[in-house]
């Protein structure tokens, strides 16, 4: 009898549950060791859990040497395609090494060595994934920080990575303006206390920095006389990089990404989840700030002898709403992976998918949605246009790949609106409530994972041990705290509704409320603030601002609103799209102080709310709707439902 593909999902997923070391040991074998390992799943330290321990591998040589020397040379290991400067550019794999290898020499030359970090702060050109796998082949730690934070974001991570190198560029292109990055890295490290030695900054022909002499070095300048550096033998349990997220106040997350487990778990998905072979053209409409970009512009696909491309463009405007078919045809691409904001962007300016119709799109196999909840609606609009399956898949920066998804390469289950279908392999997914209790099918609670996680997740926090338990693993003992809440139904599809904590995710991005309040607070004439996260038609959510000001300010209002918005984009940059604020008398609170942010919120988007027990003064509650009436919210407002 012939097993049918939803049990082998079946057996898979319960094998990676009952036999981690067994079934992650099997899939370490696509992985090209220097020494295998010793123990696959190391738990003598438990919670913190080891994956992989006492082999040695390098990261960079399984993305590209690997290939080259399997006869992929000629193959194109990246495609430029930037719309914003008329740019397609190829880069085959056997060009690939030589350039990484020379980069990379560029850095040893300066001082860079195994372990030391590198932050690089690039826009979406081929040097940012030349630099990452530059630095991946010297054992080098990489941060990338995304070019939309400004430089007191970049200096926060300058003090906490230490690097001993940037890589930067002279500037980024937004459709609308060049970000001149810069001043930008100059700003941040004259804000940062810890200095690093050396620059590398790539100079665009759209502009030229002024470079700082002694410490600054031209990208080209770096590269004459480099000695092109071989790839160097890393443990892998060895951080292959850092990459920030927002926490709950304004000192992010620094999570650690491995270089052994990440490896295998990366390569796993491309085949399992994915459903793409080596040689096919994978595309990631991303940015090698986020953790998308990292996993599935640049290190899955390379794991994996593919073709990636690295988009410099929007999916409106640059120029039109038939980018993404235009590069998928111009490429043969047969995957894209993107976020569903990119599409709603797309379906507002091309409701009836005209665009669409203009490409041929034969080779295009399935469309991924992460980052942020898939809408249905978006959802149903891809697939009634691109007639093939568009998978909503559910992960974070601290997972690095997905946690519940569709795996396309194994199964297509049917497809539930609203949920980011199974549990991948090695995640064992529950819905907790506070005692730890399971809650029955269909009942919203926290979304935890049992411990260990797989392979490719966060082994800790940057510097901060006390911080990763504290934040993941103290509030339900024995289990990951995911920070979202939802709920697993009858046929175990997993769907999540909510964050538990003051993240919001604007257009895919995931900011924390605290750091916007923190920046307010800092306004001279501001006593007390909020922020909450409301519903957006493109963003999913948007950042909105209550300030109540000082005794005795008497400036006009608009004019401190202004200044308040300022002062985000300044300290936390245009990401956060902080350009809603108003000023009110007195904001809502319990007996006890807290801010009533959640009913806020209810009100901003007019959903039911019940007044809470322990309002202090529910008189407040008509003044908020009041003032979030003047910027076009809580129009349908008529008060508290119970
Ligand atoms: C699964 C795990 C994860 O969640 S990883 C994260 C996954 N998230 C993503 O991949 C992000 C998806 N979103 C996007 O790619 C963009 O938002 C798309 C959809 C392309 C729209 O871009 P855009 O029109 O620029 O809007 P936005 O909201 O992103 O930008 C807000 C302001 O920030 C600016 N910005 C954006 N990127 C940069 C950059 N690299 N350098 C400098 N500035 C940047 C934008 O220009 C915009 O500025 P402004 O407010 O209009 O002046």
């Amino acid at each position: 009898m012939t097993q049918s593909s939803a049990e082998l999902y079946n057996q898979m997923h319960a094998r990676s549950l009952s036999d981690p070391a067994g079934f992650w040991g099997e899939a370490a074998e696509e992985i090209s060791w220097i020494k295998r390992w010793d123990t696959v799943l190391d738990d003598s330290k438990a919670p913190f859990y080891r994956w992989f321990k006492g082999g040695v591998m390098n990261t960079a040589y399984n993305c590209i040497d690997r290939h080259v020397e399997a006869g992929r040379g000629d193959q194109p290991a990246i495609i430029y395609d930037s719309p914003v400067t008329g740019t397609v550019e190829t880069i085959t794999y056997r060009e690939f090494r030589d350039q990484v290898a020379l980069f990379a020499g560029a850095m040893k030359r300066l001082g860079v060595e195994k372990g030391d970090r590198v932050i690089l702060y690039m826009p979406m050109i081929p040097q940012a994934v030349v630099a990452m796998l530059a630095c991946a082949r010297l054992g080098a730690v990489h941060s990338v920080v995304f070019g939309g934070f400004a430089p007191h974001e970049l200096a926060t991570r300058l003090n906490d990575a230490k690097p001993r190198l940037i890589v930067s560029a002279s500037c980024g292109i937004e459709p609308n303006r060049i970000v001149k990055y810069k001043p930008m890295l100059d700003a941040a490290i004259e804000q940062a206390e810890h200095k690093p030695e050396r620059c590398i900054v790539y100079q665009r022909p759209q502009e030229t920095a002024e470079l700082v002499a002694g410490r600054d070095v031209d990208w080209n300048d770096a590269l004459k006389g480099a000695v092109p550096a071989d790839c160097v033998p890393v443990e892998a349990t060895d951080p292959l990089y850092i990459l920030y997220t927002s926490g709950t106040t304004g000192q992010p997350k620094g999570v650690i990404r491995d270089n052994g487990g990440h490896a295998v778990a990366l390569k796993w998905t491309m085949k399992h989840i994915y459903n793409v072979k080596p040689g096919e053209v994978y595309w990631a409409a991303s940015d090698v700030g986020w953790v998308v970009g990292h996993s599935y512009i640049v290190y899955a696909p390379l794991l994996n002898g593919n073709t990636t491309i690295v988009f410099e463009g929007k999916p409106v405007g640059t120029p039109d709403p038939g980018t993404f078919w235009r590069t998928i045809e111009r490429h043969k691409v047969t995957t894209l992976f993107t976020a569903p904001t990119a599409f709603r962007a797309i379906k507002r300016e091309d409701p009836n998918g005209e665009w669409i119709g203009k490409f041929d799109l034969t080779g295009f196999r399935a469309l991924f949605l992460a980052g942020e909840r898939s809408d249905p609606d978006t959802l149903q609009w891809a697939e009634e246009h691109l007639k093939v399956p568009v998978i909503d898949h559910w992960w974070q920066t601290e997972t690095g790949w997905a946690i519940s998804g569709n795996p396309l390469g194994v199964h297509l289950f049917p497809i539930k609106y609203g949920s980011a279908t199974r549990p991948m392999a090695g995640w064992d997914v529950r819905v907790l409530a506070p005692d730890l209790s399971e809650m029955p099918r269909g009942d919203i609670g926290a979304i935890c994972v049992k411990l260990p996680l797989p392979p490719g997740t966060l082994p800790s926090l940057w510097g901060a041990d006390e911080r990763f338990l504290k934040s993941y693993l103290t509030d339900y003992p024995g289990y990951y705290q995911t920070g979202d809440a939802g709920f697993i139904d009858d046929d175990g599809y997993v769907y999540i509704m909510s964050r538990t904590d003051d993240i919001i995710n604007v257009a895919g991005h995931r900011l924390s409320t605290g750091a916007m309040e923190e920046v307010l607070s800092s306004h001279k004439d501001v006593a007390e603030c909020a922020v909450i996260g409301v519903a957006d038609d493109l963003k999913g959510q948007v950042p909105l601002g209550f300030v109540v000001l000082k005794m005795g300010v008497n400036r006009p209002d608009a004019e401190i609103v202004k200044e308040v918005v300022q002062l985000v984009r300044d300290q936390i940059g245009p990401v956060a799209d902080f350009k809603r604020a108003v000023v009110v008398e007195r904001l809502p609170k319990t007996r006890s102080g807290k801010i009533l942010r959640g009913t806020m919120q209810k009100i901003a988007d007019c959903q039911d709310y019940k007044m809470p027990a322990t309002i202090d003064d529910p008189a407040i509650l008509p003044e908020i709707a009041d003032a979030l009436k003047t910027l076009g919210y809580a129009k349908s407002h008529e008060g508290a439902a119970a």
